[in-house]
């Protein structure tokens, strides 16, 4: 089985030559990665002809093994050669086939082999038109490891138009390109075809389904976890996290409510003064701040206290925008940010990350503050000090109305709050609750109807 590894075009090529080096071919690699693609085309072409469009690399080569493996399982198969092929195993995949090219085809399932890994620039009007013609003249359309006219590593789309697939069958390893906006737009259903690369450390990860525990027989509420959040001017918000938190696994969660929050749920504690005495509690497991907070001089003043106590804390929302460098000086106890993307901005400004691309960013900004970084969006991104990043699978696009980051804030608090995991885990376990949660939902929620359906998500993953 293919691991759920991210790899640059660089650590693809190093992956390859490192195959190469240990006896190996290009053309075996070919044949492995053509072969399993032929698996999933045929699988979705139930009986249809395929039309294949080869480019010049071994994206191409990978196009012509494909054609040989469907022919001869019965197929009919036609391909389109805009190009010859430049590279020795694309010339001897093509030898392979042995067939004879077409102009021009319709109908049945449509193959992007036109560039892979090593487009270098984006496709000429001419190759756009064509590949866009062929798209929409076919019932179906597939893109060999990815869509052609995509940048791999940044997820850049290089055309103004491309077509949007049905299925992109990944080869030998993702690429970030697969899981990033915006060209994860255009993948359709995604498959990773296992061609032997191995398991590189350095490499980011997609995010794996983690399994959470019931409480223990002998649980109580302090021991599951006490979390206090802390609010401010606009006490909904704080109200909605500590309601997100109360499903997510915490025994005990408090709202420390700034304003008169007017109607909360009879079984959330709220705390009107005496913040000081509150958090002096031993008892406390995790700190939530920022949503609602405000971004006053007393906001500024509450979030420096709050982040003076030293307890495991996530800093959500408005903290993000107070957050300086000073606040964190001689903290010990782990820190999780979950900006989205203009929050991430404002970090970056702050903490010195810009001109950077996203991953770039997560990464910096992880080390920089010593903290995980959840960088929220249609595709989620968490960094931590000293490791790769991890992408998260995409989620519901029904997430995008507001208040849903401050429920994802609660349920990454009450994560810290149990307590069982790494910092980056348990970043990890919030972002799948809330993620099954939107699953759930299903379509047009609001972020209050969003709480009502953590318990199942919490199901879900036990
Ligand atoms: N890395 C690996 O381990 C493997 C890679 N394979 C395949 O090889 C692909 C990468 O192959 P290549 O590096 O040959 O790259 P591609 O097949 O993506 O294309 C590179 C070729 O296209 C030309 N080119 C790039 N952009 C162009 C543009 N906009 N217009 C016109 N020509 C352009 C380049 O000059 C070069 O000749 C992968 O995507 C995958 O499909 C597989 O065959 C098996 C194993
Ligand atoms: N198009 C989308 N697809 C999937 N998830 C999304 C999308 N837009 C937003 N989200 C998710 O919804 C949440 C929104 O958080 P945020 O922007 O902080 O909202 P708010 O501040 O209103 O609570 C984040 O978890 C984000 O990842
Ligand atoms: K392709």
């Amino acid at each position: 089985m293919a691991s759920n590894q991210i790899l640059t075009v660089s650590q693809m090529q190093a992956a390859e030559q490192a195959l190469v080096d240990a006896g190996e071919t290009v053309s075996t690699l070919m044949e492995r990665a053509g072969a399993g693609a032929a698996d999933w085309i045929w699988r979705v072409a139930a009986g249809r002809a395929v039309t294949i469009l080869c480019g010049p690399g071994n994206n191409g080569g990978d196009g012509y093994v494909i054609a040989r493996v469907l022919a001869a399982r019965g197929l009919t198969v036609r391909v389109i050669a805009p190009f010859s092929p430049k590279t020795p195993a694309a010339r001897a995949a093509r030898e392979a086939w042995g067939g004879e090219p077409v102009e021009t085809a319709k109908g049945g399932v449509f193959v992007d082999c036109l560039f892979g890994s090593g487009l270098a620039r984006a496709l000429d009007q001419v190759l756009e038109t064509r590949l866009c013609e062929l798209a929409a003249a076919h019932d179906l359309c597939v893109a060999v490891d990815v869509p052609s006219g995509i940048d791999c590593d940044s997820g850049e789309v290089l055309n103004d138009t491309l077509p949007i697939y049905d299925l992109t069958i990944a080869l030998g390893a993702w690429k970030f390109a697969h899981w990033m906006m915006p060209a994860m737009q255009l993948m359709g259903e995604r498959r990773l075809v296992d061609i032997g690369v191995a398991f590189d450390w350095d490499a980011a990860q997609l995010a794996e389904r983690p399994v959470l525990s019931p409480p223990e027989a002998d649980a109580h509420k302090y021991s599951r976890g006490l979390l206090a959040v802390v609010g401010g001017e606009m006490p909904g918000a704080g109200v909605l996290a500590a309601s997100a938190a109360m499903r997510g696994g915490a025994g005990y969660v408090k709202l420390y409510a700034g304003a008169e929050p007017g109607l909360v749920p009879p079984d959330l504690v709220v705390v009107h003064d005496g913040l000081d005495e509150l958090l002096a509690d031993e008892r406390i497991a995790a700190l939530l701040v920022g949503p609602g907070l405000g971004r006053s001089e007393e906001a500024r003043a509450r979030l420096a206290f709050v982040l003076g106590c030293d307890l495991p804390t996530v800093c959500d929302a408005d903290a993000l925008h107070l957050l300086t460098a000073d606040m964190l000086e001689g903290r010990l106890s782990p820190l999780i940010v979950t900006p989205h993307a203009g929050e991430l901005d404002a970090l970056g400004h702050t903490f010195g990350s810009v001109g950077l691309d996203r991953v770039e960013q997560v990464s910096d900004l992880a080390e920089a503050l010593e903290a995980v970084v959840v960088a929220k969006g249609p595709d989620t991104m968490l960094g931590a000090p000293g490791t790769p990043v991890v992408v998260m699978p995409p989620a519901s696009a029904w997430l995008s109305t507001a208040g849903t980051g401050d429920v994802l804030a609660g349920l990454i608090a009450s994560r810290l709050a149990v307590g069982m995991d790494s910092p980056l885990g348990i970043a990890l376990e919030g972002c799948w609750l809330h993620r099954e949660a939107a699953r759930l939902a299903g379509p047009a929620f609001s972020a209050g109807d969003l709480l009502d359906h953590i318990p199942d998500a919490y199901g879900v993953l036990l």
